[in-house]
């Protein structure tokens, strides 16, 4: 019953109820018996692609209206109800019979696990109920979601295609007619050939190919735009991309995955699919074609008559084609895998560069940086020396393929042509409706070096979904941080071990407090999980198990020994991670002030490489601007004025202290200075099992 409901429902319904009107209207010539049976058919298959994705669902539904309309059109042109010019330009009857049958191959394939790995990156887009993005003005109304523009762009390109599909075939008789009207010298229907038929089909050609351009481009464009951005939302969302490289999930290079990726699979997707298509559907109406013009083929130079000799032969051709195409092309699609990897590796290892020169250039590290570039580049020409191989070795078989078409069907029909069996406007329809099919064979054949790209992008993209959702999973896992506290605002720890990715335990903290409003001190040696149980409380680190209550609703910053300096203007940089527009100018120069940086609150605006033009020590008290900027609840300093020479660093925790006085402090630190900056001290100690136990320790005496 609820199958019935939807759209694919009433569409099936009102499909079966012209099949039956078809099938009761009393002696019409047209439509034939087999078009209404196949109307019953295509209502089945409309209910049962209900449950399809809902990408696939659009081509279902659009071949189910090609079927009402031709059907329609059919019979309305038996009834004589349409002009004689319009129901002579009507395709033939088995066209609508075609759309059913291409309605069931595209819900056969859908069980077919490439099409599922594919509909499953490219539904959420066609399903989604977003608003239409404002971003790209092509299209924007063209239906109340982005998703339903993405369908009906689909449903408008399927139509467009199909389109193009019945001019190609008016070409196809417009040449029989017209060497026919060569071979009896007649110059007026030659004339009234060219200007009625082939200047109007000719129009249309090019108007059709400008708009099916328009369309294509404004799919993909919108599509690339929602699916890039839902991507690296989620990518960002939560501490996903911290978690992935946690996960088995192989999801190398995720800037790649965003950025080129997405936008090769769109591309390919809708190359594949709706120009796929109308090459099927430009195939079967050649072959019907090709079967009438051979209905009754006597073998050359023999008696033999097979009916549809041409079809036989094309067929055969198709079968040899693809099977041979297959086995050439194949190894292309780990090759292709391959290429993406290493290329990604190397843009990533410039980027590095790039972004490390000062450390390189100390280090005099150059050299080794060449060498390593050379051999990630050397992966590249390899695999793609491998690449030029295979691709020769395809097209050596491709343009001997098409090569031999060519001359096939005149020297199979010449013999006829010569006999005078046939008009000479008869073979340069043969030969034209040969080359068509041929032309969409090649396609097909031509598709597979696309196909083993696609498949590529395809476990690419999929692998990258399916690394953020047990990245995602993994949030929740381990020892589960729970928001909401009732010992007075305090952060706490109860039954807590943290463990590493590989399961060794590093902490264990039977009972730890951080009170609200006393700043704490962890120390300890290196390597015992101080930023690690630092990760935990602020809920990003995934291993463990226990439980860590921090209060509700209260901010936390952690402030890290490196600190994270964004591209852009200095402003952005201080106020990161608020944006901006948070607050005023004369607040981030005071911020500035503050953290001992009186000689940057005037460059505000300016935009530099900050992280490479400042100091450490200054990227340091940068940070500790933002916390002033920021006044969070909790103040987690990890190392972060190690680089500060000790009396900077005493004038910065007085100015924390003085100027955010409702936030509580704890960092982590080596040094003894830190001590009077505090008024508790966490020490990390040595516990069985390798592990180390984080446990309240006295402060020591402040030295004379
Ligand atoms: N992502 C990770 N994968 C595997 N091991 C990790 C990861 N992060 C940290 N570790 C390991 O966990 C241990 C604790 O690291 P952590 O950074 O917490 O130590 P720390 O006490 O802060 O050290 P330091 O004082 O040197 O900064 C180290 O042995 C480190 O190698």
């Amino acid at each position: 019953m609820a199958a019935l409901k939807s759209g694919l429902g009433v569409q099936a319904v009102l499909t079966a109820l012209v099949a039956l009107l078809l099938l009761a209207a009393p002696g019409l010539p047209s439509p034939p018996l087999y078009v209404s049976l196949a109307g019953f058919a295509m209502a089945g298959i409309l209910l049962a692609s209900n449950t399809l994705s809902a990408y696939l669902k659009i081509f279902v539904s659009v071949y189910g209206i090609g079927y009402l309309l031709l059907a329609l059109a059919k019979t309305l042109a038996a009834l004589g109800a349409l002009p004689a010019m319009v129901a002579a330009l009507l395709p033939p009857d088995f066209a609508a019979t075609g759309s059913v049958v291409f309605a069931a191959i595209v819900l056969a394939i859908s069980y077919w696990k490439p099409i599922r790995d594919i509909t499953l990156i490219a539904d959420p887009y066609f399903a989604s109920h977003d608003k239409p993005s404002r971003e790209i003005g092509m299209f924007r109304r063209f239906g109340r979601t982005e998703g339903q523009i993405g369908r009906n762009l689909v449903a408008l390109s399927i139509f467009v295609n199909f389109a193009d599909v019945a001019i190609t075939l008016g070409f196809n008789f417009y040449y029989r007619d017209m060497y026919n009207s060569l071979q009896a010298l007649d110059a007026q229907a030659f004339w009234n050939q060219v200007v009625w038929t082939f200047i109007p089909l000719a129009v249309l050609n090019v108007a059709i190919g400008m708009f099916d351009l328009y369309v294509d481009s404004g799919l993909q464009l919108r599509w690339r735009t929602w699916l890039t951005h839902s991507l690296y939302e989620r990518w960002l969302g939560d501490g996903t991309h911290y978690r992935i490289p946690f996960t088995d999930e192989h999801a190398d290079n995720p800037d790649q995955r965003i950025q080129s990726d997405v936008n090769a699979f769109i591309a390919q997707t809708t190359t594949l699919s709706t120009r796929l298509l109308s090459q099927a559907a430009q195939l079967v109406s050649f072959i019907v074609i090709l079967w009438t013009l051979s209905r009754d083929f006597v073998l050359p130079f023999t008696d033999t008559v097979i009916p549809g000799f041409l079809v036989w032969l094309v067929i055969a051709y198709a079968v040899v084609g693809t099977w041979l195409t297959h086995i050439i092309g194949k190894p292309l699609i780990g090759l292709d895998y391959r290429q993406e990897q290493v290329e990604a590796d190397f843009r990533f290892a410039l980027a590095r560069n790039r972004i490390y020169s000062e450390q390189i250039a100390l280090l005099r590290g150059e050299r080794a940086e060449a060498s390593r570039l050379t051999t990630l580049f050397h992966a590249i020409v390899d695999n793609y020396v491998g690449i030029i191989f295979r691709r020769i070795k395809l097209i050596a078989f491709t343009f001997s393929y098409r090569q031999a078409s060519t001359i096939f069907p005149l020297i199979i029909a010449a013999p006829s042509f010569f006999a005078k069996k046939i008009t000479l406007g008869a073979l340069q329809q043969t030969a034209n409706a040969f080359s068509n099919v041929q032309g969409s064979l090649n396609f097909f054949i031509n598709s597979y070096t696309i196909l083993a790209a696609y498949k590529a992008n395809t476990i690419r993209l999929g692998s990258f979904k399916r690394a953020m959702t047990k990245a995602e999973a993994l949030a929740g896992a381990g020892y589960g941080l729970a928001q909401g506290n009732d010992t007075a605002g305090s952060v706490t720890a109860r039954g807590l071990t943290l463990a590493l990715p590989d399961g060794r335990e590093i902490v264990r903290a039977e009972e730890l407090t951080l009170p609200k409003g006393a700043a704490t001190l962890l120390t300890g040696p290196s390597g015992s999980g101080k930023s690690t149980l630092f990760r935990a409380i602020a809920g990003i680190w995934p291993f463990g198990k226990g439980r860590i209550d921090v209060p509700a609703g209260q901010s936390a910053l952690v402030l890290p020994q490196r600190p994270y300096i964004p591209l852009g203007s200095l402003r952005g940089a201080v106020a990161y991670p608020n944006t901006v527009d948070r607050f005023s100018d004369e607040e981030i120069r005071e911020a500035l002030r503050a953290a001992q940086l009186p000689q940057f609150a005037d460059r505000l605006d300016e935009v530099d490489t900050w992280d490479r033009r400042l100091s450490g020590g200054e990227q340091q008290r940068l940070a500790l601007a933002r916390a002033i900027l920021a006044k969070p609840d909790w103040l987690f300093l990890d190392e972060a004025t190690a680089a500060l020479d000790e009396e900077t660093e005493a004038g910065i925790y007085r100015t924390l202290r003085e100027s955010l006085p409702g936030t509580t402090i704890v960092s982590i630190g080596h040094r003894s200075t830190l001590n009077r900056h505090h008024d508790q001290r966490v020490e990390m100690k040595p516990a069985e099992g390798g592990r180390f136990e984080p446990r309240l320790s006295a402060m020591p005496a402040p030295a004379e």
